[in-house]
Order: C-alpha cells, then structure tokens, then sequence
C-alpha cells in the first residue's frame, strides 16, 4: 500500500486490524466486568434454575391427590428464600410462594386461584379446596432446565452486555478473566473551533468532534483518557502527540490516539504534517464516501495513532467503518463488525461507483417507503443530503443507521433494496 494512494476500504480495515496489539489480559469481577470482552470462557457454576422452584404463588401439591373439589390439609407455608422442605404425607399441602424451593415430596404446584379457602380468604389456613386440578409437574421451574452447571455461557471473544453479565452473576460465576479496555485519548484540531457555550465569532463554530468521538466511544463501552484540543499550529499538534504517546495523560498511558482533522494536504493539516515523519504512520486516500482522507499507524515506540477526517460525518463514519472494528480488535473480541439489516429505500439518491457509500439514514418499519412494498419490513431514507453528506451535522443527529451502498452499485432507486447497519438505538 503506497502513501497516500487509492485503497479500498476493505483493504485499508484489513491494514489497520494488522497493527493491532491485544491489550493485556485481567481478572475482574462480574459486577465490574460490563462492555469488557471475555478472555477466557466463562463456565456457569450452577445449574439454572438452581434448586426446583414454584412459578406460581399457591400450594405444592401432588398431583396424584387433586380433583375437582378435593380437600387438603394446609402444613406450612414455603416463602422464597426458605431452607425449609417440610415432609408432605398424602392428602396435604404447603402454601408456596413463587421462586421458593418446592418440597421434595411435591411434583406440582397449583396457584392459589385455582383453590378456594374454607372462610372465604385467599390463602386457607387449615385446608384448601381444590377448584381446578393442575398436571403432575404444573408450575414446577426444574433444576437446569435453563441451563446447566458447566456450560459454557459466554465464550472466550465474547462482550459482556448487561444480559450475559447478569446470565453469569446468576449461575454463580464471581471473577472472569477479560481484555484491559483500551485506553483511547482524543484530539480534535482546528483554529476554528470554539468550546461549547462560547459565541462563534466569524469564521468560527462549536466544536463537536470531541463530543462525537467520546460519546461514540462510550457507547462501545470506553471512557476517553484524556480529550484535547489542538490549534492549528504544527509544533502544537507535534508536542501534544508527543505528550499523549509519552504518557503523560496519567500515569498509565494510552493505547490509542483518536485525532479529528488536520489531515489534509492543506498548508495547515497540522495532524498530516506532525505525523508525516513518523515511519510507522501511512497516509491513504480511502474508496469511500464520505470519509476518504486517512492517516494511521504506530507512533515509534508508543500507541496506535488513528487521524481521522475533521468533517463530523466523515468522522463518525471512519469511527464506525475503522476505528470500532480496532477497539474491539484490540480486546480480543471475535465479532467486531455491527450486523447489517436489510432495509428499503424511501427514496432515489446519487451514488458513484468505485467508492463504497456510506449514507446515514432514518429508519422505520411504516414509514414512506412503507407504500412501495406489500409486506411491512425496514424502510430506510436519506437522513443528509446525499450530494453533501460530510459537514451534514445536523441531520447526521437524525440518523438512525448507513445505509452501505457497494462500490460497484452506484445509484440507488426507491423501492430497492440496501444493506444498513443500525446504529441509533
Ligand atoms: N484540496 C483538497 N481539499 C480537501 C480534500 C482533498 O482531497 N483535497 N479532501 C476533503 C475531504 S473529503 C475532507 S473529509 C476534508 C478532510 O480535511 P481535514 O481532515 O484536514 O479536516 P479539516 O480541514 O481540519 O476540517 C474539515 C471540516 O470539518 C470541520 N471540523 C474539523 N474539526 C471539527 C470539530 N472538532 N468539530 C466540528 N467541526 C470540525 C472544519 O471546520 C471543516 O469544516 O478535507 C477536504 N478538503
Ligand atoms: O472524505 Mo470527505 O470525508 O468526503 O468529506
């Protein structure tokens, strides 16, 4: 791959995840494990459900003693979380509360509509008629049936969402064994950008790539080291790389460096002139849409440096097309492509070919693209103009996917179909 030539975006995600170096592996507990990828798999401990547990607030009951308008003498009450497996001779019941244990001697559960009390109450006292019998092993949540003891329940690769966290926590697993999460600093460049709250002068704006790029940061589970700002001034940008690549953000450094702008081959591309000396970081102009300036590679001796272009949309699609496929990469993680959804187009736009098309787009299940097809499925419409996507801040906000539009595609016509990954949710 030459400096600065045409390369496709595969080839240039290809580049990129070869740079990668894994972060180091640690023991963490479940309960501080969340967004982390699992280094090892994780085993559950315990069957689940755990012991045979009542479904159903009523009575554990054999099943062989009930029949419409049979009486059974009330033991005892079983709540949950009682140790308690009172002996059961025939003809009887136990008040039985839904996740209890339910008695050995027990094979059903009846609930407590289905009985009828002596003195009228909800739940008898002394004996309870039986209004509606239920089947041997009614109501009866068995040991395993979930899952059981020894199964894997998330794989070595796998990120820990909240469900597969709380999954582990369930089946009795305490500690796991996960990826460090990489620790991302960010720069943004740009003379022209005033800190959110202050009035733009002319020729200024709001800076919003920081609040891009850490909240797209968050979303996949990380929090920014540290998040600077750059004026567009060489020997600035240059020490404040060299800071960041030191360590100087804390005590532990960074593994990652997330520049915005500056890259292109303006006289003050301060990003691209700072890195153009570095052996290790190479220049691309990428086949995609929008997007296409890109600068990356491995500061000597220190982090991984990923510049990305300073239009905010150009930003946030390279975040998504290169920079969460190496997060996730770094951490081991077996899938690190978003899955894509078939949606169809609301709308015609303009595409071009040789350049892959990544537009953002508003999707819905009814919306105005609803009508050109019989059955309901995704539809999806331009959410920017697509003749100028990358500045297009504003509707990027309303966005709620990109739809990809292949290199060899070219225009899109309402009515077809294209492949979006979803991202607004
Ligand atoms: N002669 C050429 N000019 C440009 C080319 C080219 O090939 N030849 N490519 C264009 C494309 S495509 C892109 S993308 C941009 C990339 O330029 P930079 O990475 O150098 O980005 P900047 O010039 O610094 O900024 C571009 C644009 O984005 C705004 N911006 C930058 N940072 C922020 C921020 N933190 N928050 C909000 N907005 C930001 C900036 O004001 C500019 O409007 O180059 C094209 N030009
Ligand atoms: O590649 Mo630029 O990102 O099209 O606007």
């Amino acid at each position: 791959m030459n400096d600065d030539g045409l390369v496709s975006a595969a080839a240039w995600g290809d580049w990129l995840r070869a740079q990668i170096a894994t972060t180091a592996v640690v023991e963490r507990a479940v309960t501080e494990a969340h967004g982390l990828v699992l280094a090892e798999d994780a085993v559950a401990r315990y069957d689940l459900p755990l012991w045979a547990n009542s479904a159903m607030d009523g009575y554990a009951v054999r099943a062989a003693d009930l029949g419409v308008g049979v009486s059974l003498r009330v033991l005892g009450e079983v709540p949950a979380g009682s140790g308690a497996d009172p002996e059961m001779p025939v003809g009887c019941a136990v008040r039985i509360m839904t996740g209890a244990a339910v008695p050995t001697d027990a094979d059903a559960v009846i609930p407590v509509e289905r009985t009828r009390s002596a003195d009228g109450e909800t739940w008898a006292r002394d004996t309870v008629q039986i209004l509606e019998p239920v089947a041997e092993g009614a109501n009866i949540r068995r040991p395993g049936e979930d899952t059981r003891a020894g199964t894997v329940l998330a794989a070595a690769g796998t990120r820990l969402t909240a469900a597969r966290q709380a999954a582990l926590a369930a089946a009795g697993v305490e500690r796991v064994r996960v990826h460090a999460a990489p620790r991302v600093a960010v720069v943004v460049t740009g003379s022209e950008l005033c800190a959110p709250g202050q009035v733009p002068q002319r020729g200024q704006i709001p800076e919003s790539n920081s609040v891009l790029i850490a909240g797209l940061l968050r979303e996949v589970g990380l929090e920014p080291v540290a998040v600077r700002h750059s004026r567009d001034d060489a020997a600035g940008a240059r020490a404040l790389l060299a800071e960041l690549a030191r360590g100087m953000v804390d005590s532990s450094g960074c593994d990652l460096i997330l520049t915005t702008g500056g890259i292109g081959p303006g006289t003050h591309d301060v990003v691209r002139i700072a890195l153009e000396s570095e052996p290790g970081v190479r220049g691309a102009h990428v086949a995609v849409r929008p997007g296409a300036p890109q600068r990356a590679g491995r500061l000597t001796d220190g982090p991984l440096v990923i510049a990305l272009p300073g239009n905010p949309v150009s930003a946030a699609v390279s975040f998504e097309l290169f920079v969460r496929p190496v997060l996730l990469g770094m951490q081991g993680a077996a899938r690190t492509e978003r899955p894509r959804v078939q949606a169809v187009a609301g709308a015609d736009w303009r595409g071009k070919v040789g350049r892959l098309q990544v537009l953002p787009v508003r999707v819905d299940d009814a919306g105005e693209a609803g009508r050109t097809v019989d059955a309901p499925q995704l539809c999806c419409v331009p959410a920017v103009n697509p003749r100028g996507v990358s500045h297009a801040v504003g509707g990027h906000g309303t966005a709620d996917g990109y739809a990809l539009v292949a290199e060899d595609r070219g225009d899109v016509r309402a009515g077809e179909t294209v492949p979006v990954i979803l991202v607004g949710s």
